[in-house]
């Protein structure tokens, strides 16, 4: 279906072909100065992302803030194909992008240009600029591959490259009386699978610890997006965000994703167990390249 709204906006210069299908939703971030004054309604419409991961589709977001693209593949019985987006104005998705997938679901496959990569619940796929063809498959309809993918423009081509889940060497983090006792699980980064701006992981927090990123950080640099995954239906992790003199939270369900940029804190406090991916892109690709904050200092 080729969007008609978008037709008409575009009617002067850009040439809509029936490829170029519906386009994606655009997140317009906010500033440090407006946020103190945003409700709860704005919060959440400004830096919250509830409806990725429908089933059968693939959904994507275009966020102008470091010009990245949160989506999701949910495939079913069939295949689902990453298309080109009009907002791209490119001849196919990776055509001057790189992305990044993690599968929090079952089994899948995800095949790039005839190249068929097997993808276990916590794999982690790099998509190399000037890839031609990326789709996503389930192994079983009953139990389908949730691919969270996350891309940002890129500078040179880096090799297409897989990791499973067994094969990362984790980075364990907190103790159990600070209540943050973690697992950070580096995928693509400077020392692992290389990218342009790209950095993707995901922390997985020991039982009976539920804070995440605590202390906390900011980074000027690069902005950062977390999407928390296996949260029980009947829970939900309050994200907290916002400069550190002037904290908000976000309420967060299963498979929802919390954008926050560089003059932000990002740190988590489930009700119950749960796992995130964190994600960024921006001027370095330095893991530790981090703004510390005391938690006495927070407001
Ligand atoms: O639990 C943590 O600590 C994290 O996962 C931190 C994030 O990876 C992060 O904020 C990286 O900048
Ligand atoms: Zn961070």
């Amino acid at each position: 279906m080729v969007c008609e709204a978008y037709m008409r906006v575009c009617t002067c210069g850009y040439i809509i072909t029936a490829r170029y299908t519906a386009h994606m939703k655009l997140l317009q971030m906010s500033d440090p100065v407006r946020f103190p004054r945003m409700t709860t309604a704005e919060l959440r419409e400004t830096f919250l992302l509830e409806n990725l991961f429908t089933a059968g589709a693939i959904d994507l977001v275009y966020v102008d803030l470091d010009r990245t693209v949160i989506g999701s593949a949910v495939p079913m019985a069939t295949p689902l194909q990453l298309e080109t987006q009009p907002e791209l104005r490119a001849d196919f998705f990776c055509e001057r992008r790189e992305l990044g997938v993690l599968n929090v679901g079952g089994a899948g496959f995800i095949t790039v240009d005839g190249e068929r990569y097997s993808m276990e619940k916590l794999s982690c796929l790099y998509v190399g600029r000037g890839s031609k063809n990326v789709s996503f498959e389930s192994e079983k309809s009953d139990a389908p591959a949730a691919f969270y993918l996350l891309s940002y423009p890129a500078h040179a081509d880096y090799p297409t490259k897989s990791v499973a889940f067994k094969d990362l060497q984790g980075l364990q983090l907190g103790t159990v009386e600070t209540c943050n006792k973690r697992t950070i699980y580096k995928a693509i980064y400077r020392d692992g699978i290389r990218s342009c701006e790209l950095v993707m992981g995901f922390t997985l927090l020991d039982a009976g610890s539920n804070l995440n990123t605590m202390p906390p950080h900011t980074h000027m640099r690069r902005s950062e997006v977390y999407m928390y995954f296996d949260v029980d239906p009947a829970h939900r992790v309050l994200h907290l965000m916002g400069p550190p003199q002037e904290t908000r939270h976000l309420v967060v369900a299963n498979r929802e994703v919390a954008v926050s940029p560089g003059w932000s804190i990002h740190a988590g406090a489930g009700t119950s167990a749960y796992g995130f991916c964190w994600s960024m892109g921006g001027e370095n690709q330095a893991y530790d390249d981090m703004d510390g904050v005391s938690i006495a200092d927070l407001k």
